[in-house]
């Protein structure tokens, strides 16, 4: 094992931004399914599998896109149990289990509990997190991917050849979009998804309060955009990758972030009513 227990649970205090702000990792696995049938990881029907905890906004993201894509059958997927502890994620026991949710023990890995089991089973010197959203190949029993914005956008066009009409026209990464998407993109990605995380895990005062300003001042501008545009969407009336990416975020909010993360200036219920709508 490349790190004992109780050292995991500390290292977010090594992802630090040398101000008391955490510092997210970079992923290790960003290797990219593709529609190419000779492609290390061609799309393929029933060959991937996708590890996610319903706790988590990465994950959730992956969970949206595979839904509205219409991918149910071509990527099978599994929930962690929500109960984190030292060694991070683990799988529901056969006792716990909800399979109608996809709360089960590892389907493809028998006898492992955690979901640094499946990490170490590829690759046995992994010294990363063991992070959900992880992209899994069934075949080759290797990672695809364990980066959330990576995953959702193979989601979006590398199956379109093998699905029906009304899932592969679905485009949530439009032409027309791309750059205002792109734009939107990255400050929803600091200032909010993980600018809730940034406020929670702020290790100083001087963090917080920096966090937090910008948090508010993101959100603001996000219900100002909606506030001001014809909807239903964030970019008119269809869906984008701009909804998925701020609605994993919102929808934890009043319920997590307030209260654990201490992002609580305002919360969506009272203060944002377009992000609300
Ligand atoms: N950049 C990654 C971040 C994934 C991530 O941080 N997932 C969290 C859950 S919300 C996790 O699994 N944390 C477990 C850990 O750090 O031990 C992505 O977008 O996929």
């Amino acid at each position: 094992m490349a790190q004992d227990e109780e050292e995991y649970m500390t290292l977010p205090k090594k992802f630090e931004d040398g101000k008391g702000a955490f510092k997210r990792p970079e992923q290790q696995f960003r290797n990219w399914i593709s529609r190419d049938a000779q492609a290390e990881f061609p799309a393929e029907k029933d060959r991937y599998h996708l590890y996610v905890s319903y706790a988590c906004p990465w994950a959730h993201r992956t969970l949206i896109a595979r839904k509205l894509k219409g991918l149910e059958d071509f990527i099978t997927f599994t929930s962690l149990h929500w109960d984190m502890r030292s060694k991070g994620w683990r799988f529901a026991t056969a006792d716990e289990a909800a399979p109608n949710e996809n709360v089960t023990p590892d389907p493809l890995h028998p006898g492992s509990t955690h979901m640094r089991d499946v990490y170490f089973a590829v690759k046995p010197d992994y010294d990363g997190r063991f992070t959900v959203p992880v992209l899994y190949d069934k075949r080759e029993n290797r990672i695809v991917s364990n980066e959330s914005s990576e995953i959702i956008r193979m989601l979006y066009y590398e199956f379109d050849h093998l699905l029906p009409e009304e899932f592969a026209e679905l485009n949530l990464f439009p032409s027309g979009l791309q750059n205002e998407i792109e734009e939107t993109n990255e400050w929803t990605y600091s200032g909010i998804n993980d600018g809730v995380y940034k406020t929670g895990f702020s290790m100083t005062q001087e963090s917080y309060d920096r966090n937090v300003k910008t948090l508010f001042e993101s959100l603001d501008r996000a219900e100002k955009h909606l506030a001001s545009s014809k909807g239903p969407y964030y970019f008119g009336d269809k869906p984008t990758e701009a909804d998925i990416r701020l609605y994993v975020t919102i929808i934890r909010f009043d319920v997590v972030y307030v209260q654990h993360f201490m992002c609580n200036i305002r919360d969506i219920r009272s203060g944002y009513p377009a992000l609300h709508k």
